[in-house]
């Protein structure tokens, strides 16, 4: 008996090997993988550093296996546009991940974690068609940013120079621009109902970042620590959800289809006027559609202008050349888009901000839905894609020197923006790049000139710098960390 155990067990490995080369083979070559593990032990050293190594000894296109499952690394700016632009209908689906059908509930509706279809482009079309009906990235949107901002202002002055963590009030403020938009109206910071949901939503992102293992091995769900976890996110999803389905509620018992009030009454028109797609799919798609925009509209923005400051503080003679910009050009003159082109520097200074602290280091997931050739590589359909931004941004043939924080890259030789910059997508390309960039290139320039025209930022004092290297959770963000906000007279 025992004998015929060790033979079946033998059998085993040898079939699973075997299975395995013949896998591999498939696959563009890349790092030697573990059984089982894979290369996910090498990847808990950074992801993007990982594969900044890897780049240089596999190239451009390589495989990593996430445990059982390849996925398949683009890197550089001429990968990334042939994959994601040239082949975009190929390259522009979304794998199915385990948290996401728990969370999601409905797979396929939505628009940021919808497989390529035809429901996912009528969705992402009316939220576009209705985000900027109500002015995303256009100056009519102004004043709602600038309102924002000058509340933020507020919440700064009000700290008196103490050190403070700006996470909070950097993430209510950029949420308040999505909430004015998609739901019509926005929250004081100090709302009891608005700071529980960005405290669920900061929650959801925690856990959804602890519980990452489950959608390389979803039978982790049965060891009690991880379904814990497990649990932690779909509790605060549901919360997040149901908060939704209320707002969603008052917005069809108050409806009046000669009255669109925000992005969601946008949806009950189109529902309403019997659109095609939309009318036919269920409650789930218009409710994740929502949510998409409320979870991706905050954290996005916040964390960009966090890694901006920490960046200034570290970095004090671009402080001083981004307000003496600003002073000059604005005088004391409320900020305004029409004048951006008068604040090149303070421009560059948000790129560079956006460069050297990608907050998607790797994009979102991407799924090819029929093989493809990318660089001579083949590539099968259903395959897992990562689109490695990061190796655009820390390119040394674009970016020299990539890790010294320095706005002039983005300047030519007049101290002008220069057109066409190369090797940068912090919005991705393609048709899934972000749905919202005109809108959140608005919310950074608007809120960043508004901050450095009333503040100068320093560390406390005695404080160490802080940590460049950052976490990964729903977004690349930096370490915590404290900064004081002096005001200027
Ligand atoms: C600095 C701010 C932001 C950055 C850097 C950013 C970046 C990105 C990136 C890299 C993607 C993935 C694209 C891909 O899969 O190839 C994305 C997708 C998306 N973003 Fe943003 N984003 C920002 C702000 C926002 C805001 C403010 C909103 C909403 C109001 C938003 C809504 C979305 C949505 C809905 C998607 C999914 C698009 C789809 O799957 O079709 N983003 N964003």
């Amino acid at each position: 008996m025992e004998f015929l155990l060790v033979v079946a067990f033998a059998l085993l490995v040898v079939f699973l090997y075997v299975r395995n080369v013949r896998l591999r083979r498939k696959y563009p070559p890349g790092p030697r993988a573990w059984p089982i593990v894979g290369n996910l032990r090498d990847l808990a050293r950074g992801e993007h550093r990982v594969f900044a190594e890897w780049r240089l000894k596999y190239g451009d296109v390589f495989t990593v296996w996430l445990g059982p499952r390849p996925a398949v690394v683009l890197n550089g700016q001429d990968t990334v546009k042939e994959a994601l632009h040239k082949h975009g209908d190929i390259f522009s689906s979304r794998p199915d991940l385990f948290l996401w059908r728990r969370t999601i509930r409905t797979r396929g509706k939505g628009i940021a974690t919808a497989p390529f279809s035809r429901e996912w482009k009528e969705t992402r079309k009316v939220a576009l068609t209705w985000l900027n009906a109500f002015g995303a990235g256009k100056q009519s949107l102004e004043p709602t940013i600038v309102q924002e901002a000058q509340d933020l202002v507020q919440v700064f002055k009000d700290k008196q120079g103490q050190p403070f963590d700006l996470t909070v009030p950097l993430s209510l403020a950029a949420s308040n621009v999505v909430c004015s938009l998609v739901f019509g109206r926005r929250f004081n910071h100090d709302d009891e109902r608005f700071c529980r949901l960005m405290e669920i939503q900061s929650r959801y992102f925690r856990s959804n970042a602890s519980a990452q293992a489950l959608n390389v091995y979803p039978i982790l769900r049965h060891v009690p620590s991880v379904r814990r976890r497990m649990e932690e996110v779909v509790t605060c999803s549901d919360e997040l959800r149901s908060f939704v389905i209320e707002v969603i509620q008052e917005h069809r018992e108050t409806f009046d289809p000669n009255n669109i009030r925000d992005v969601i009454d946008g949806f009950l028109l189109e529902e309403h006027q019997g659109n095609r797609v939309l009318s036919e799919l269920p409650e789930d798609n218009i409710i994740n559609a929502i949510r998409n925009l409320f979870l991706a509209g905050s954290d996005t923005t916040a964390t960009t202008l966090r890694w901006a400051l920490l960046y200034l503080v570290m970095n004090m003679d671009v402080q001083r050349k981004v307000q003496d910009e600003i002073d000059v050009s604005l005088r004391k003159q409320t900020p305004s888009m029409l004048l951006r082109d008068h604040l090149p520097y303070t421009e560059a200074t948000i790129r560079e901000a956006q460069r050297i602290r990608t907050i998607a280091p790797s994009s979102i997931p991407h799924e090819t839905t029929a093989s493809a050739t990318i660089l001579g590589h083949q590539i099968p359909a259903g395959t897992f894609i990562l689109p490695n931004l990061w190796s655009l941004h820390m390119d040394p043939k674009y970016w020299p020197d990539p890790e010294r924080f320095d706005p002039t890259r983005f300047l030519d030789a007049d101290g002008q923006l220069a057109p066409g910059t190369e090797s940068f997508l912090p919005f991705s390309i393609g048709p899934r790049r972000c749905l919202a960039e005109q809108l959140a290139k608005f919310d950074l320039f608007l809120f960043f000139t508004s901050l450095l025209q009333r503040f100068t930022f320093k560390l406390p004092e005695g404080a160490p710098p802080p940590d460049t290297e950052g976490i990964f959770g729903f977004v690349f963000s930096p370490k915590p960390f404290e900064i004081c906000a002096i005001p200027r007279v």
